[in-house]
């Protein structure tokens, strides 16, 4: 089993496109690292008292927008250390994007076209999903925020696998940034 982080100095937030595994690697991984697990998206419904679905529904995706970078700068801010699982939007926005920098490990969690596809085929929850044939939506969405994925701290590839595979290259990983990043301060301590 993959050994978890000994000092884990700030929130782990993941970030990527729908279907990524965002909100079941999230889980487990928290539960992996005994930390507590926050799904925004669920913050943002609680918040909200309805589902994303109506949301866009009755107010439209900039509204969604505003209050998932509410909700967000709230939980970064006021709850103690935790795993965010984001939605898929939440990094594109800029005022967010900034926030999660500031407050958090960021880690894209990667996955290829097929592999969302056949991921975000299991929930007829996602309104963006809706707005034409899937396929489409998701090449679009690889090709416009990928690029801004890619600002994250930390890139895993998430491969066809059960989840637990993909909660352990996270955890390798996050241990090598968090080693990495240490040695870095303890150098610039010591100069
Ligand atoms: N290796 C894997 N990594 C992540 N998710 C996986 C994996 N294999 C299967 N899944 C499934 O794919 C789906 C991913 O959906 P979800 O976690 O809601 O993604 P997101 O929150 O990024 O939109 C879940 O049903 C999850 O159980
Ligand atoms: O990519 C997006 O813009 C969205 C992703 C969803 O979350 P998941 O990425 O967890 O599916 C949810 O926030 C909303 O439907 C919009
Ligand atoms: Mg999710």
């Amino acid at each position: 089993m993959t050994m978890v982080p000994k000092h884990i100095p700030k929130t782990i937030a993941l970030v990527g496109l729908m279907g990524a595994g965002k909100s079941a690697v999230g889980r487990r991984l928290a539960a992996r690292m005994g930390l507590p697990f926050i799904d925004a998206d669920t913050a943002i419904e609680e918040a909200a008292g309805c589902t994303i679905e109506e949301i866009f529904a009755r107010h439209g995706e900039p509204e969604f927008r505003d209050g998932e970078r509410r909700v967000i700068q709230r939980l970064l801010e006021s709850e103690p250390l935790h795993v965010l699982a984001t939605g898929g939007g939440a990094f594109v926005n800029v005022q967010t994007r900034a926030r999660l920098k500031q407050h958090a490990v960021t880690i894209w969690l990667r996955a290829d076209l097929e592999t969302l596809l056949e991921r975000v085929a299991k929930r007829s929850n996602r309104p963006l999903l809706k707005q034409g044939d899937p396929r489409a939506v998701l090449e679009k969405l690889i090709a416009d925020r990928y690029p801004i994925y890619a600002e994250a701290d930390i890139v895993v590839d998430t491969a066809p696998g059960p989840v637990e595979e993909t909660v352990d290259r996270v955890l390798a990983a996050l241990t090598g940034f968090l080693d990495r990043e240490e040695t870095l301060t303890e150098r610039t301590a010591a100069s």
